[in-house]
């Protein structure tokens, strides 16, 4: 059933067909999500449980997704920590009082979610009301590493230099900063679940500018806090990393019953690198929710396939391998979902659909030549 498929698959469960849900589901990519956008600023949304809770609906509606994901931000916590979160539309996300040396830490006033991110556990509330049961609702923060490197760098970083600085120059400032990073995340999440989440994801986003060395050290034990308080609320806990295919085994290690992966480590090598006793997310490239719809469905055949759905292995979570891009066509988005769910109930049908690279048989010539030698280059021209 839909209302069980996306904990079921989490939990390494038997399932009636793969559920799947998108990263940045509740996002610009729905023109109805922009229609709201054009009234409120992104802050007020994310702030105003009626509004939040009604965008966090829109994709169960709209594109038909196994779960829902919680309209908020990482960043929020930031904000009600002090550093003045800002989100601007040229450079993505700003910090106005950055942390950069121990005093900056120990001036980090008190956190307590019930008083600080009151909105967001009301939004979770509304949420449950309104869905009844018909999927299941995910919760969400940052990791603390990818906290930290928007707290230290100020904002968006291309090479997170100030972070290893800090890491390396002064790693008790560091460490007393992950550590309050990780009670914050962790609190947060623990209320989440309280208030109704019945899963969580947490976000390790930029962790992949990190060796696997400096992950060990630096970052590894904090995500492990996290995670191992976690797992009292027993409500399944996805750690999702991005560009960290290098060390998934680390992250593993770090914790979560399902480890949330990019699009650039074949999910069944990933099965297999990972073992048998964690479930996997993922791990489609968004940009592929722009080719035509025909190549995308060969592509949910083969990531069916490789992540083992079609072959009865337990613990695939479809997703993207990071967020939807804001400019995916509304109709590609349910070409995913609607593919996963008939392909994946019907394996002999994915066989038909799959082919090396090729698009369905019902696909004209044109169109597919179009797929193949788009592919690789990065941009697609709009098919619809
Ligand atoms: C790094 C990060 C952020 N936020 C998030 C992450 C981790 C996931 C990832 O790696 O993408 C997580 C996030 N942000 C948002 C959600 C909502 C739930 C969902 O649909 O997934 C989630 C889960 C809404 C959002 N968060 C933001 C938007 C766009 C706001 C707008 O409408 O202008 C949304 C829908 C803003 C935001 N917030 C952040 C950035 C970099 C930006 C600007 C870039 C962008 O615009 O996409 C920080």
């Amino acid at each position: 059933m839909r209302s069980e498929r996306f904990l079921r698959a989490c939990r390494r469960q038997p399932v009636d067909g793969a559920p799947v849900w998108l990263m940045r589901q509740a996002g610009r990519y729905l023109p109805e999500y922009r229609t709201i956008r054009s009234k409120h600023d992104f802050l007020t949304m994310a702030r105003t449980p009626e509004l939040a809770a009604q965008v966090t609906l829109l994709p169960v509606e709209r594109v038909h997704v196994d779960a829902a994901i919680l309209f908020a931000d990482i960043l929020l916590p930031l904000d009600a920590l002090g550093l003045g979160v800002a989100f601007t539309k040229e450079d993505g996300p700003a910090v106005a009082h950055p942390i950069r040396s121990d005093r900056d830490v120990a001036a980090l006033p008190p956190f307590d979610p019930h008083e600080q991110m009151g909105y967001v556990l009301e939004t979770i509330r509304v949420v449950r009301r309104e869905l009844e049961g018909k999927v299941p609702l995910i919760g969400f923060a940052g990791a603390p590493f990818t906290l930290a490197s928007y707290a230290v760098e100020g904002g968006a970083s291309r090479d997170y230099r100030r972070c290893k600085e800090m890491m390396w120059k002064a790693p008790q400032v560091w460490q007393a900063l992950m550590e309050r990073l990780a009670d914050v995340t962790l609190a947060y999440l623990r209320a989440q679940v309280e208030a109704g989440a019945q899963a969580v994801q947490i976000f390790d986003s930029w962790v992949g500018a990190l060796s696997p060395d400096d992950y060990r050290e630096h970052v590894l034990p904090h995500s492990r806090r996290v995670l191992d308080g976690l797992r009292a609320t027993g409500v399944p806990v996805i750690h999702f990393a991005v560009q960290a295919s290098g060390y998934l085994e680390l992250i593993k290690e770090a914790g979560g019953d399902v480890i949330g992966l990019d699009w650039r480590v074949d999910i069944g090598e990933a099965r297999r690198r990972l073992g048998p006793d964690v479930a996997v997310q993922g791990n489609l490239d968004p940009m592929a929710l722009l080719a035509p719809p025909p190549v995308i469905e060969a592509k949910v055949a083969r990531l069916l396939e490789r992540g083992g759905s079609l072959s009865g292995l337990p613990g695939h979570v479809v997703n993207l391998g990071h967020g939807v891009l804001p400019d995916t066509p509304v109709e590609h988005v349910i070409t995913m979902v609607e593919a996963v769910h008939r392909l994946s109930r019907n394996p002999a049908a994915t066989a038909q659909v799959k082919g090396e690279g090729r698009p369905a048989e019902r696909e004209d010539r044109t169109v597919q030549e179009e797929g193949r030698s788009g592919e690789g280059r990065g941009g697609w021209t709009r098919s619809s």
